[in-house]
């Protein structure tokens, strides 16, 4: 089975993709897997590491870019729609599945033209207006929360949650190493939050009283590395300060807490390695869809929300210290964690696709 998996941008959209190509190039040796995306997303760095073919295709995203913004992207559709038909038909695809991002919409559109399987795939609660529109075109929607469900038409929805990549999911079935501090991970989705970075810090200097107690492994982005370096060291506090952690796998299993955004990725994560979490939903996510996530997460005891507005150092440092000094608190949200886990989201994602792509070829020989 070839498998063309479209879109990525950031790692909320990519690293689900990542770990439906992992399941799938495991499964027999001759499938094969092709990345489409852009040259600005992440997948242009991140796909050839993980060691999967990428082509890159020239298209933009038209919404919230002005009138020139949303002309010039919609001028540029109907090339990249050609540009991914002839590239479905030199690589000769069974399957298109697109996991969000720009490149996903004219290449699950050209698999459309060309009468072959094609899935998208949500990874949130709320999902955003491409992915309502190819929704209605796409033979399947993978999606991983019911909320989701009633945007998209009945027969097409499948409830998996989102694909864990490989290496996180040993992490689950490895148990927690052994450390003699409280270690915390930091991070503001693939691309870091200004506002947790600064929050932490001011943090860090009303904790300074535990600090020996304390250990931080803190992702920033690219901007605010040295500045959240140095308000660590200057409130004494012990911390690794990275712009971005390539092996989340063992972030996860080292740490006690999860402070972070409310990304859809990021909490399949927390629930299948088992996290207890403090959430701070990016406030300006497309109808705060951050939020609606978090939620789910909140209402089943398995995390702690702040609001952006009202979150600071004080709060911050408050929900810290009570979740250290109450381990069994801790102990019930890394459980109410895991029983929200969906470790089967891959594999249950490359069964439907087998499924769309044997239909289509009995199809085609009838
Ligand atoms: C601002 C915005 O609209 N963000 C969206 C974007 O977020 P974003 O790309 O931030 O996505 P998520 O938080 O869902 O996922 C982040 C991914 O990056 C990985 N990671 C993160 C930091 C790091 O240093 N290393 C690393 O590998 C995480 O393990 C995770 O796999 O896509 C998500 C999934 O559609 C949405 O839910 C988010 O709302």
């Amino acid at each position: 089975m070839k498998v063309v998996i479209a879109g990525g941008g950031t790692g909320g959209h990519l690293f689900p993709g990542i770990a439906l190509a992992e399941e799938v190039v495991t499964r027999h040796p001759s499938n094969d897997v092709l990345f489409v995306g852009t040259a600005r997303g992440i997948e242009a760095r991140v796909v050839p590491q993980s060691g999967f073919k990428l082509e890159l295709i020239d298209v933009t995203g038209v919404k919230g870019r002005g009138l020139k913004g949303l002309i010039g992207g919609l001028l540029r559709l109907p090339a990249a729609v050609l540009r991914c038909m002839t590239i479905l038909r030199e690589y000769q695809a069974d399957v298109v599945v697109g996991v969000g991002g720009y490149a996903s919409f004219p290449m699950v559109f050209a698999g459309f033209l060309r009468g072959m399987p094609t899935a998208i795939q949500e990874q949130n609660a709320l999902p955003g207006l491409t992915n309502r529109l190819l929704g209605k075109i796409a033979r399947t929607v993978f999606i991983s929360f019911d909320e989701a469900a009633r945007f998209f038409p009945k027969d097409k929805v499948h409830n998996v949650g989102n694909p864990i990549r490989k290496a996180l999911m040993e992490n689950f079935l490895r148990p927690q190493e052994p450390h003699e501090r409280f270690r915390i991970l930091i991070f503001g989705g693939s691309q870091g939050a200004h506002a947790i970075n600064v929050a932490a810090i001011d943090a860090a200097r009303k904790l300074a009283p535990m600090r020996d107690k304390l250990e931080i492994l803190h992702q920033t982005g690219a901007a605010d590395r040295e500045f959240t370096r140095k308000g660590y060291a200057d409130a004494g506090v012990r911390a690794e300060v990275v712009e971005f952690i390539d092996d989340m796998s063992r972030a996860y299993a080292t740490s006690n807490l999860v402070i972070c955004r409310s990304g859809a990725t990021t909490l399949s994560e927390l629930t299948v390695c088992k996290k207890a979490a403090i959430l701070v939903p990016f406030p300006y996510a497309a109808d705060n869809h951050q939020e609606v996530n978090a939620r789910s997460l909140v209402e089943k005891g398995a995390a702690v929300m702040i609001r952006q507005p009202e979150l600071d150092g004080e709060r911050l440092a408050s929900e810290i210290s009570s979740l250290m000094e109450d381990p069994s608190r801790l102990k019930k949200m890394e459980r109410a964690a895991g029983l929200l886990g969906r470790p089967e989201a891959a594999k249950e994602i490359a069964d439907v696709c087998v499924n769309l792509v044997y239909r289509g070829r009995e199809q085609g020989a009838g």
